[in-house]
């Protein structure tokens, strides 16, 4: 199949065209740059289009003439969703819907979506699983659930069948080294408390340790980007072969504090990771972890990655291979702040 995949520039984009093209498919990325690499698109075309330009939507169609749309592109990052709004409304609610448009003037019906555990809000009841009510607490959540509202009524109204991927955090890197994650700015914990412990950023700041959770920092779901991409695979597919369309958590099941985070990324790295104490990040939910019983019925997908440390090795891999050349400076262990404010792992953490 020929794939249009938006947002392929990105992290979790990427890696999914590259599993695209080694199961024999063609992605053709669609990406303004704005946060996404051109060199990580090295599997298919690049075209250069923003999401909010139908014209250049319906170049990309014609001239590619895709089977089916993968959905990455968007705005993703929750705090900024909260001071400014606007741009994530126009980007992922406007941007989504001028692609469904351009897809109903192609004529083609078949889409992937990048939805968010965010949808859920702060749930009630752990684990979570798809029918746990959608409640988001922010703008960005409040997008993807918007988003996943359209494409079900633009499926009774024009026909375009979809799954929505609802994922939890999205986290480590290929593991053959050709690509990785690479915001900016970065704001997630596992690269950050890679930088700290190879001395190429501050020290880690551990949001809030007065949680309601076992060890006071708050519980999240990782699930290995590779998986991710696999989900997506097998979702293109089952559109493919008549599938329905539903939304699926793509999530391991398992919670992991911010804490054992570090510790795993002390494992990974063999280093002191320096931290400091904050507060609690506004709009964070003490725990989210989900069941991912739906994908694994429906679509087979199981996650290859299920604990911290294998998922944070990759990441580690990736961060040792490229950070030179992507311009990351890798320090030295003997480089690493440490300050009165700074504790570091071996002298325990309370
Ligand atoms: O410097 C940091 C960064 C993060 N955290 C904590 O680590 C956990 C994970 O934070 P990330 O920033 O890595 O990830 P988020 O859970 O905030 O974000 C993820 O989930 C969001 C929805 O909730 C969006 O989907 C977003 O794109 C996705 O990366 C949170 O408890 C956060 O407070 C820290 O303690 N220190």
């Amino acid at each position: 199949m020929r794939i249009l995949v938006t947002g392929g520039a990105g992290y979790i984009g990427s890696h999914t065209c590259k599993a695209l093209a080694q199961a024999g498919h063609t992605p053709i990325v669609f990406d303004n740059l704005s946060s996404g690499h051109a060199d990580a698109v090295r599997w298919g075309p690049l075209y250069i289009g923003d999401i909010l330009d139908p014209d250049a939507l319906d170049a990309v169609f014609a001239n590619y003439r895709p089977d089916a749309v993968l959905h990455f592109a968007a705005l993703a990052y929750v705090g900024e969703s909260v001071t400014d709004p606007s741009r994530y409304y126009r980007v992922n609610i406007t941007g989504t819907q001028t692609l469904l448009d351009a897809m109903r003037r192609r004529g083609v019906t078949r889409i992937v979506l990048s939805s968010s555990c965010a949808t859920y809000g702060i749930p009630t009841v752990l684990p979570i699983s798809e029918d746990t009510p959608q409640q988001p607490v922010n703008p960005y959540g409040f997008t993807k659930l918007a988003i996943e509202r359209m494409v079900a009524d633009y499926e009774r109204a024009y026909g375009i069948r979809w799954i929505a991927l609802r994922y939890f955090n999205a986290a480590g890197a290929d593991p053959d080294g050709e690509l990785g994650e690479r915001h900016d700015p970065e704001t997630h914990a596992i690269p950050l408390a890679i930088g700290a412990a190879l001395g190429t950023a501050l020290p880690f700041s551990v949001f809030g340790s007065d949680y309601p959770t076992p060890d006071g920092t708050a519980v999240r779901d990782y699930v290995h980007v590779t998986d991710l991409a696999d989900a997506h695979m097998r979702a293109i597919i089952h559109l493919d072969t008549c599938g329905n369309s539903s939304a699926f958590n793509l999530s391991t099941g398992h919670g992991t504090s911010v804490r054992a985070v570090v510790s795993a990324v002390a494992i990974a790295t063999d280093l002191h990771v320096p931290l400091l104490y904050s507060a609690r990040r506004p709009g964070d939910p003490p725990a989210l972890y989900a069941r991912a019983d739906r994908a694994a019925q429906v679509l087979g997908w199981q996650p290859r990655f299920v604990s911290i440390v294998p998922i944070v090795e990759t990441a580690v891999s990736w961060f040792l291979k490229n950070g030179e050349r992507k311009g990351h400076r890798i320090g030295t262990p003997e480089k690493n702040y440490v300050g009165n404010k700074v504790q570091s792992l071996t002298r325990g953490i309370k």
